[in-house]
């Protein structure tokens, strides 16, 4: 039994005729918080959501416990996005997605998606509101009324919401003031990862730095290996 949760060999991947990513190679093993790090536009993102198969195009390995998800088109079931969902991996987008006129607990429930974390969301919940104290408070109200980080904290909660294994958590101190960042980030150190693991792009490694247990650089679509703070420039 491997003790990588997700490897990825060779993957690029793109929108229409642009190629963002390079033949990208790395593993994340069961237990692991890593850290992607780089700054605005070399690919981070497009690596998320290359994983979650929601780039234009993308070709290389992805496998996730062993099963390949993939974008090559003879690889056959779990490699769209719902699939890739109920096989366990959560990506908390960057800029949270969140839906103004629902409040709190609605968001929540939404990262509930498969059976058993919908039967779970109770519990489930709760865990997050733990995590995330002011979140208890908050449950009934609209997250459009509600602050940078409050929202910042709906976005990571609902995807702790579901069933998964992996966690994509993309630029969770985006606009946020830098004592909050700190917060979500703590917040981020605090989750159990009991034969789970974690994957956080960030652009402000300072904030990362020491916290994770391994970071790597992303440089104009590859990656630049495990990279102290003063490599990343
Ligand atoms: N939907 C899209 N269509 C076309 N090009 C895109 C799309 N999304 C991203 N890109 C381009 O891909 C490149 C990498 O962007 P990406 O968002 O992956 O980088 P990033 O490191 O996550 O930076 P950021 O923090 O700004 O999102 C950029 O040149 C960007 O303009």
């Amino acid at each position: 039994m491997s003790r990588n949760l997700l490897k990825i060999e060779g993957l690029s991947a793109g929108y229409g005729p642009l190629r963002v990513l390079h033949e990208i190679d790395f593993a994340v093993a069961k237990g692991e918080r890593l850290a992607i790090v780089g700054l605005n536009g070399h690919g981070k993102t497009t690596l998320f959501r290359a994983i979650m198969h929601l780039v234009g195009w993308q070709r290389g390995s992805v496998r996730f416990e062993e099963a390949e998800i993939g974008g090559s088109r003879s690889l056959g079931e779990g490699r769209r996005t719902p699939g890739i969902v109920r096989m366990g991996i959560a990506m908390t987008p960057q800029g949270d997605a969140i839906f103004p006129g629902l409040t709190v607990r609605q968001h929540l429930d939404c990262g509930a998606y498969t059976k058993e974390a919908w039967h779970g969301r109770d519990a489930r919940a709760d865990k997050v509101f733990d995590l995330f104290p002011p979140l208890r408070e908050l449950r009934d109200s609209l997250v459009g009324k509600l602050s940078g980080g409050e929202r910042r904290m709906v976005s990571i909660g609902r995807a702790l919401m579901a069933d998964a294994k992996l966690y994509l958590i993309d630029e969770p101190s985006l606009g946020l003031a830098p004592k909050i960042s700190e917060r979500v980030v703590d917040a981020l150190m605090n989750i159990s990862l009991d034969g789970k693991a974690m994957v956080i792009a960030e652009q402000n490694v300072e904030l990362l730095s020491g916290k994770v247990d391994r970071m790597i650089g992303m440089h104009a679509g590859r990656l630049r290996g495990e990279v102290g703070h003063v490599d990343l420039v």
